[in-house]
């Protein structure tokens, strides 16, 4: 059973210009997705840089606001519900970020960093307090004395554990990760993500994963949604995506993972380019002059799990 429903969300910018700088046009970040979140599972929001992920993530969480569509938690409609700051939703709701560096406040101490959402959101005594921030540190295996230390004190991987403990400081239901490990290297994302893993097993926490990375998607997602220009265009298991992938989007991407065999290279190349011959031959429309992809549609029919969701606000 899901608790978080997104129908049909829409967040668009307006575009100004002109000697009265009115609204000349609109950015369609998000234009027209749905997805649903079931306890203590992962998913995946994968697309190239400006298809609209963060967009997404914030304005799940309330940092954007929504043009149109719906948000329900638990059976109530949240959208645009950010200001009163002590809902249920805001609470069970956290993010992380990719720049864990800029999204610690420098001149704050840990303490002070990690105890901002159990002051908005929980009810406790100074001591308790204290004994929560204390517990957080260990849970994410940091030492009791980073609580008197600043941020810039920290490694990229150690911030983002701190990142981490704010996130998880009220027990939430769902963290959204935002590219939570593009920004460190290879040894200490795998250290990062596997205790993500770790804690979500222990809190059964879902994530929604935001990546253009689709090898540590792999490694993090049960279900994945492949976003391009503000519209998912193919929705699926992990399973189906790296299986089975229908889109020729999804292809694209897949084809793309750097690594395997030159032998692998070169037959996963002979076979993109029979897929995309096939698909250009369906959908001529979608591509331009210098055959260049200019408009994807979504596939009429998705993987089975996820079918019902599949955005229903595509052109
Ligand atoms: N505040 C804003 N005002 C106007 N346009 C915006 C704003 N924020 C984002 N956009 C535009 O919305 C689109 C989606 O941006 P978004 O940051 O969500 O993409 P993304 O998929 O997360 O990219 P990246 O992987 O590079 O972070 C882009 O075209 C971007 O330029």
């Amino acid at each position: 059973m899901s608790f978080i429903q997104i129908n049909n969300l829409h967040v668009h910018y307006p575009v100004r210009g002109g000697f009265f700088n009115s609204v000349i046009d609109q950015v369609y970040a998000v234009d027209g997705i749905s997805m649903e979140f079931e306890k203590g599972k992962t998913y995946g929001l994968v697309g190239e840089s400006g298809c609209g992920k963060s967009t997404t993530g914030k304005a799940i969480i309330g940092l954007e606001r929504i043009t149109s569509g719906s948000i329900f938690y638990e059976g109530e409609n949240v959208t645009n519900k950010r200001r009163s700051r002590k809902s249920a939703f805001n609470r069970d709701v956290q993010m992380i970020f990719q720049d864990s560096h800029s999204s610690l406040n420098p001149r704050k101490r840990v303490k002070d960093i990690i105890a901002e959402p159990i002051r908005n959101f929980l009810k406790l005594t100074p001591k308790e307090e204290e004994r929560k921030i204390s517990e957080l540190l260990e849970i994410v295996g940091m030492p009791e004395d980073a609580k008197f230390k600043y941020p810039h004190e920290f490694s990229g991987g150690q911030k983002q554990r701190l990142g981490i403990a704010r996130a998880i400081a009220t027990n939430p239901k769902l963290i959204i990760a935002d590219e939570p490990v593009s920004a460190l290297d290879l040894s200490v994302q795998a250290q990062v993500l596997n205790f993500m893993k770790d804690i979500q097993n222990e809190f059964r926490l879902s994530y929604l994963f935001i990546s253009h990375d689709l090898g540590v998607v792999k490694h993090m997602c049960d279900h994945i949604s492949i976003m391009y220009k503000g519209r998912f265009v193919e929705i699926g298991t992990k399973y189906d995506i790296y299986n089975h992938p229908q889109h020729i989007y999804t292809k694209r991407l897949l084809s793309a993972i750097p690594g395997g065999s030159p032998i692998g290279r070169e037959k996963r190349k002979r076979e993109r380019i029979r897929v995309e011959q096939h698909y250009k031959a369906e959908h001529k429309n979608y591509f331009d002059e210098n055959d260049r992809v200019f408009d994807l549609k979504p596939i009429s029919k998705t993987h089975s799990v996820a079918a019902a969701s599949i955005s229903k606000g595509g052109k």
